[in-house]
C-alpha cells in the first residue's frame, strides 16, 4: 500500500542530526514517504554551523513544482528558509498547494548560528505564517517574531495568542528551553492542549524541533486531526531525545530510528 506522502521545505545538516536529513528520518521512522526541497546547504555538525549556502529560487521553485504536479503531497512541513526571498516563495508555493503545512519559522540553530536573516523576519510574519495550519516556534523564535519573552509555562499563552495574530491556524509553542517539565502549548485560539513531558537529562538534542515538526507532519498526512497528530509527534520526540547519542565533540543528534527495530543482520 503507498505510504501517505509528505515533503520537507528545508536546509541541509550535513551532520545528519537536524534540517532535510531529520525532517526524512523521521517521514521513515512514521510510515510515511518524506520528499525534499532543498532550500540551502550547511557546513554543519556536533560544535555549529561552519557555513552556509543559500539554492536560487528557481532552484526551490522547481523542485517543488517537479515534486506536486507529478507526484502530489499530503502534509507539507518547512524548516530553514534562509532569506526574504525565499519565505517568500515558498509561502507562495505552500499557498497555492491543497495540503496542511506545518512551519518551524528556523531562526537560529542550537548553537546560536543564523539560519535566517534578520531582513526576513517580516516576510515570516506576513506572508508565511498566515498560510501555516500549525506553526511550531521556540521561545527564541517567539521572542524574535512577535517580541513576546516567555520565562514560565504562563507565558506560553501569551506567546500562543500573539504568534495566532499572524494567521496560522494552530500556534504549537515549545517550551522546551524553560526549566522544570518539557511543556509546550498547542492552541487554535479557542481549545488549548497542554504537552507535558519530563524533562530528560541528556544534551544529544541537536534536531528536536525539525524532528517534533516533521513528525506533526506525517500525522496531519495520515488524515489525523492536528491535536492527535501533535500528541504522537511530542511522543514521538520524547523517545527520539530520550535516545539521543554523543557524536563529535559537542553536541549529538536526537536517535529517530528509536522505535524501530536495529538488527540489520536480519534485514
Ligand atoms: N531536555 C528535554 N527533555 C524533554 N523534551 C525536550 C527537551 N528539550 C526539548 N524538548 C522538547 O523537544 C521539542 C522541541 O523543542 P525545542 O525547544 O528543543 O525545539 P527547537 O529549539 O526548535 O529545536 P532545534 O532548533 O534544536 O531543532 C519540544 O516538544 C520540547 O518540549
Ligand atoms: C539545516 C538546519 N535546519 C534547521 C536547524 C535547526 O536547528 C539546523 N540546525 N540546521
Amino acid at each position: 500500500m503507498r505510504p501517505p506522502l509528505v515533503l520537507t521545505v528545508a536546509g541541509s545538516d550535513s551532520g545528519g542530526g537536524a534540517g532535510i536529513q531529520a525532517d526524512l528520518k523521521t517521514m521513515l521512522a512514521l510510515g510515511t514517504h518524506g520528499m525534499s526541497v532543498l532550500t540551502a546547504v550547511t557546513a554543519q555538525n556536533s560544535l555549529g554551523v561552519q557555513g552556509a549556502w543559500e539554492l536560487p529560487v528557481d532552484a526551490v521553485r522547481a523542485q517543488y513544482r517537479s515534486v506536486v504536479d507529478d507526484i502530489g503531497v499530503q502534509a507539507v512541513k518547512t524548516g530553514m528558509l534562509s532569506s526574504a526571498e525565499l519565505v517568500e516563495t515558498v509561502a507562495e508555493l505552500i499557498g497555492g498547494t491543497d495540503a496542511p503545512a506545518v512551519v518551524d519559522p528556523v531562526g537560529v540553530s542550537k548553537h546560536g548560528d543564523a539560519l535566517l536573516a534578520a531582513s526576513a523576519l517580516d516576510s515570516v510574519r506576513t506572508k508565511l505564517l498566515p498560510v501555516a495550519t500549525v506553526a511550531t516556534p521556540n521561545l527564541d523564535e517567539v521572542a524574535q517574531l512577535t517580541g513576546v519573552h516567555v520565562e514560565s509555562d504562563t507565558d506560553l499563552r501569551r506567546a500562543a495568542a500573539a504568534v495566532l495574530e499572524y494567521g496560522p491556524r494552530w500556534a504549537l509553542i515549545k517550551g522546551g528551553h524553560l526549566h522544570g517539565d518539557a511543556v509546550d502549548l498547542l492552541t487554535d485560539g479557542s481549545q488549548e492542549h497542554w504537552l507535558r513531558a519530563p524533562r530528560l537529562d541528556n544534551r544529544h538534542t541537536h534536531g528536536t524541533g525539525c524532528t517534533l515538526a516533521s513528525a506533526v507532519a506525517c500525522g496531519l498526512a495520515k488524515g489525523q486531526p492536528v491535536p492527535e497528530a501533535v500528541k504522537a509527534a511530542k511522543a514521538y520526540v520524547t523517545g527520539a531525545i530520550e535516545a539521543g547519542f554523543a557524536l563529535g565533540g559537542g553536541i549529538g543528534p536526537v536517535d529517530h530510528g528509536w522505535a524501530l527495530g536495529r538488527d540489520a543482520s536480519s534485514v
